[in-house]
């Protein structure tokens, strides 16, 4: 048997952020809340469900006929005997269908919206800020993107039918025992307030540790991701055992944190277990003795314990997924971290930027990281041409790269502002803007695609010609002679099967790809040898000219050729000028570069 999810798509992004901030602190509503536009579905299931929990309900009663009757034999007593037992085998046969029933219609709103909790998170995470990267371990993401989502869908699953279950067997019992004995009906009752009291006085613990353990768990993960990414350089230097006793004390921390709810848990099962057990046997004798003074008959006790024993098992259940639900409440909130996350990248779009033509003027900047203490830019004033290409250079930590970052919209000035073509980039579409233009970073990123995609990384209909014509600008021909696949090769996880410069060049020829109107060089020949670099060197000039040019580069032979060249010094331009020009004039450009020699 073969069903589909109804496809009614994973977008419900707004939704669960409306969900989130209107129900704020509420995990329980904000699970509800998930369930919106899902009326129809859920009815369904409940009806199903009800189905399903029907013989439950119906075999006790069957069961004290057939003992009431053969206690009491009479006339007719085998006839009335298989009419019990034919009501009896229809309840229990069509058990199966209404079970399959009721998951298709929960188990498929369930899949969806933890599909769409996962849609959502993806969503935000490609909306928060560059900044708020660099504050996070991307473990402690991937953690509430999976483990998260999956403990609200394990939540979601339980809590619909334990839940229903329970409320139904608690209403049908006490109306069947009601009707058949008040007495007997006061004795149930007494079970509810010491479930609810049981609960009432776990809580707090049972909650408290599942966030320790929970927080636990995140940390270890972004310690693994880290370690894992850092596992070269840890060969590299023989430090295994430095890494392995760092893990330690996350792991210990698992334990540690694992061991107190596991305790927790097992105590409050263990003393649910204990009272209701004595519940039950009290119950049991209470009956009986009604029964032996004659108030009731036999069957009637088999019947009021079969219902106790339900009851009894369904608040033990409930007891028991107690920590799952408590566990899941807090993966509820753990994902309200990220979806609630303020961090976004502000994307105003007020003024259409049509085609960009290049020009890019930085008036007054001044910037400090939010966690830093000084300013890196202060009163940063520079005016680039369309076509004209300008090199930064200074020293280390003079904030060269952070030009950069703000000139992809990655950090905002904090004073000041950016002109694009004459518009504040405050106002720009920042999709638009980045779309025309393109940036060979720090640290080369290639992905496990393979080297085709890697070129054109989001382009469509990209013909092979253009492709080669990249591969020939930086110098790749001799790279891909080797490839059993040419351009369909796959490059494994991260591009590792490539050599530094091998993966700087595809990474330009990324960026050259797209034939943007603003290029971003930073220090992207920083990894080549000699001959590589006098390759990317021949791209690079020839891109100077075709489009407006930002380069930053630690040798400062590979910006000779740049139309001007900015010496950053104290968070501001010290020197501006062509490499001719500055070496003449033998000031801080010229001291620089009589370093390198
Ligand atoms: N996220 C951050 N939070 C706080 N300070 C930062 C952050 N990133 C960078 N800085 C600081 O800002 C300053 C400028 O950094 P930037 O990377 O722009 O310098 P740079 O001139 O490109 O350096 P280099 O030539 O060494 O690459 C440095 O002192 C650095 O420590």
């Amino acid at each position: 048997m073969k069903e589909t999810i109804p496809e009614e798509g994973l977008e419900h992004f707004d939704e669960y952020l409306q969900n989130y901030s209107k129900n704020e602190n509420h995990p329980l509503k904000i699970l509800l809340g998930f369930y919106k536009g899902k009326k129809l579905q859920c009815a369904k299931g409940f009806f199903w469900l009800i189905c399903q929990r029907s013989p439950v309900w119906v075999t006790p009663i069957v069961t004290a006929n057939i003992i009431d009757i053969a206690t009491n034999p009479g006339k007719n007593s085998i006839q009335r005997i298989l009419f019990n037992l034919v009501i009896a085998l229809l309840f229990i046969s069509q058990n199966a269908f209404s079970n399959y029933m009721a998951t298709k219609h929960f188990s498929g709103a369930n899949r969806e919206i933890e599909g769409s909790l996962r849609n959502a998170l993806v969503r935000k995470l490609q909306q928060l800020s560059i900044m708020f990267y660099k504050e996070i371990q991307s473990g402690r993401l991937q953690s509430k993107v999976m483990r998260d989502v999956e403990n609200v869908q394990a939540l979601l699953n339980q809590m619909v039918r334990t839940l229903f279950f329970f409320i139904l067997d608690v209403i049908i019992a006490s109306a069947v025992t009601l009707y058949h004995s008040p007495l007997v009906f006061v004795v149930f009752l007494a079970a509810i307030p010491v479930a609810v009291a049981g609960i009432y006085y776990f809580k707090k613990p049972i909650s408290e540790r599942n966030r320790a353990f929970r927080t636990e768990m995140e940390s270890t993960q972004g310690a693994v991701a880290e370690m894992l990414e850092m596992i070269p350089v840890t060969r590299a230097h023989g430090l295994q055992e430095v890494e392995i006793n760092k893990m330690q004390r996350y792991l210990k921390g698992i334990m540690h944190q694992g061991f107190q709810l596991d305790l927790m848990n097992n105590l409050f099962g263990a003393a649910s277990w204990v009272v209701f057990q004595s519940f039950q046997i009290l119950c049991l004798a209470f009956t009986g003795c009604l029964a032996v003074k004659g108030k009731i008959g036999v069957g009637e006790v088999v019947l009021f314990q079969t219902y106790f024993t339900q009851i009894v098992g369904q608040i033990s259940t409930l007891i028991n997924i107690y920590p799952d639900l408590c566990k899941g409440m807090e993966s509820v909130r753990s994902i309200g971290d990220i979806l609630e996350e303020k961090q976004v990248e502000p994307n105003h779009s007020i003024v259409p930027l049509g085609d960009l033509k290049g020009n890019v003027r930085f008036c007054n900047v001044d910037f400090k990281y939010p966690d830093g203490e000084r300013y890196i830019l202060k009163d940063f004033n520079l005016e680039v041409k369309p076509g004209e290409s300008i090199a930064f250079a200074g020293e280390s930590g003079t904030g060269k790269s952070t030009i950069l970052n703000l000139l992809i919209g990655f950090l905002p000035p904090t004073d000041g502002k950016i002109l694009i073509d004459r518009i504040n980039m405050v106002n720009l579409d920042m999709n638009e803007y980045r779309k025309q233009i393109a940036v060979v970073p720090q640290n080369t990123i290639l992905f496990s695609g393979t080297i085709r995609e890697n070129i054109t990384y989001g382009l469509e209909n990209i013909s092979d010609d253009e492709i080669w014509s990249v591969i020939h600008e930086v110098g790749l021909e001799d790279l891909l002679d080797k490839m059993p696949d040419g351009l369909d090769t796959p490059l494994g996880e991260h591009g590792d099967r490539l050599s530094g410069g091998q993966k700087q060049r595809i990474s330009i020829a990324r960026a050259l790809i797209r034939k943007p109107k603003i290029i971003i060089f930073d220090e992207a020949t920083s990894a080549l040898d000699s001959a590589s670099e006098k390759k990317v060197q021949e791209a690079t000039d020839h891109m100077m000219g075709k489009c407006t040019t930002f380069i930053v580069a630690h040798r400062l032979s590979t910006i000779r050729k740049a139309d001007r060249i900015a010496f950053i010094k104290d968070g501001s331009v010290a020197e501006i000028g062509s490499y001719e020009e500055l070496m003449a004039k033998k000031g801080y450009f010229y001291r620089l570069k009589s370093l390198q020699e």
